[in-house]
């Protein structure tokens, strides 16, 4: 895959340290890119326009993965909506302005499946766009991600140039935040189950009521498909990247348990929101762009967890 990128052209990863854009640097260099660069926040605050202006003068990538955003699960995304609409917004914008100024030649934006109307279709398919309402509990970064799709596409209509848009439906893997007020689920299950091992409890608790559906893709997976976008996508319209198949929450803590090794049981705490019902990805344009996730959940899961005991060291004596 990507045989028509120059691998030795400047390639900027925004994000570089995040569990997606990790993903993709380490991919990027596996596959032969030569010249890939990433910056903290802390050298480089993707919201300060003038910082990023001279970033880019300075650079002159060719490629850009934009894999930078103020990223939660369900409660941060609930508690913060001002911070995930500004934030995102002002990246995305300064970002892709500035891509576009000193003529970057790809960018790849990514959005996320959240963008979706709430009750879209099942699997949603990439035409559900602005059809219907947004789920409250994200609808501001929903809206941040929206306006991020559109810039693309203004900036193909406008200017001719072939940016792109990918959404990946709900991510995990090593370099996942495991903290957790602020993480997605699958993390912070595997944390929880994890300590109340370690405690000896009967018991662990989920939040809502475990019937919402939701679909878990590797970050190793969406990152290979982030080099076959960048070589082979060239659409106005956004390309979902997702697995196919979706399972339940209450279906994820039994697996996340039975990898763990915890036999208690499981306790909802519905004072928790659910959020949306489900958002299964329709995948059909990107298989027929030739590209498949391969990563099973219950290998996903067991290594993530493996990367956990490896990188928390807390994590082992609770
Ligand atoms: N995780 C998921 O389930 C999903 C994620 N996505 C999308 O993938 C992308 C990456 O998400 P993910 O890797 O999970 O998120 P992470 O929180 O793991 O990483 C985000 C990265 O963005 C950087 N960042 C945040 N704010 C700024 C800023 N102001 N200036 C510069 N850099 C900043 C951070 O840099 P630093 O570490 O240096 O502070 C961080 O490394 C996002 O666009 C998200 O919408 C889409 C679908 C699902
Ligand atoms: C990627 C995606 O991620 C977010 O949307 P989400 O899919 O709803 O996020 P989530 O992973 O946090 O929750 C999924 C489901 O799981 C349940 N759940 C159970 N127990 C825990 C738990 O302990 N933590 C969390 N976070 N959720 C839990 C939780 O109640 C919900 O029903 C948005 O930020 C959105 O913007 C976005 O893009």
């Amino acid at each position: 895959m990507g045989e028509g990128l120059d691998r030795s052209a400047r390639t900027y990863v925004a994000g570089h340290r995040g569990l997606v854009g990790g993903a993709v640097f380490r991919h990027l260099q596996s596959d032969g890119f030569t010249d890939v660069v990433g910056r903290t926040s802390k050298e480089l605050d993707l919201r300060d326009r003038a910082a990023v202006d001279a970033f880019f003068d300075e650079q002159r990538p060719a490629y850009v993965v934009l894999a930078a955003a103020k990223v939660g699960g369900i409660l941060a995304n609930d508690t913060y909506p001002a911070d995930f609409l500004s934030d995102n917004v002002r990246i995305q914008v300064n970002v892709l302005d500035a891509a576009a100024r000193t003529g970057v030649q790809k960018v790849l934006f990514l959005g996320s499946s959240c963008i979706y109307p709430k009750f879209a279709p099942q699997p949603i398919r990439e035409d559900s766009l602005l059809t219907g309402v947004l789920e409250p509990t994200n609808d501001a970064y929903a809206i941040a991600k929206i306006a991020g799709v559109l810039q693309v596409q203004a900036l193909r209509r406008q200017h001719g140039l072939p940016y792109v848009s990918a959404m990946p439906t709900n991510l995990y893997g090593p370099g996942d935040n495991f903290d957790l007020k602020g993480s997605h689920v699958l993390p912070a299950l595997i944390r929880k189950v994890h300590e109340a091992k370690l405690r000896g409890d009967r018991e662990y608790v989920v939040w809502g009521t475990g019937t919402p559906r939701r679909e878990f893709l590797h970050v190793e997976d969406l990152a290979r498909a982030t080099v076959a976008l960048l070589e082979r996508y060239d659409d106005p319209a956004p390309i979902n990247v997702g697995v196919g198949e979706d399972v339940t929450i209450r279906e994820l803590a039994e697996t996340v348990a039975d990898v763990v090794g915890f036999d208690g049981e499981i306790v909802f705490d519905t004072s928790k929101p659910d959020g949306t019902p489900r958002k299964l990805l329709d995948v059909s344009r990107i298989h027929a762009l030739g590209w498949k996730a391969e990563i099973a959940l219950r290998d996903g899961i067991a290594s993530t967890y493996q990367w956990f005991l490896e990188h928390h060291a807390d994590a082992r004596g609770l």
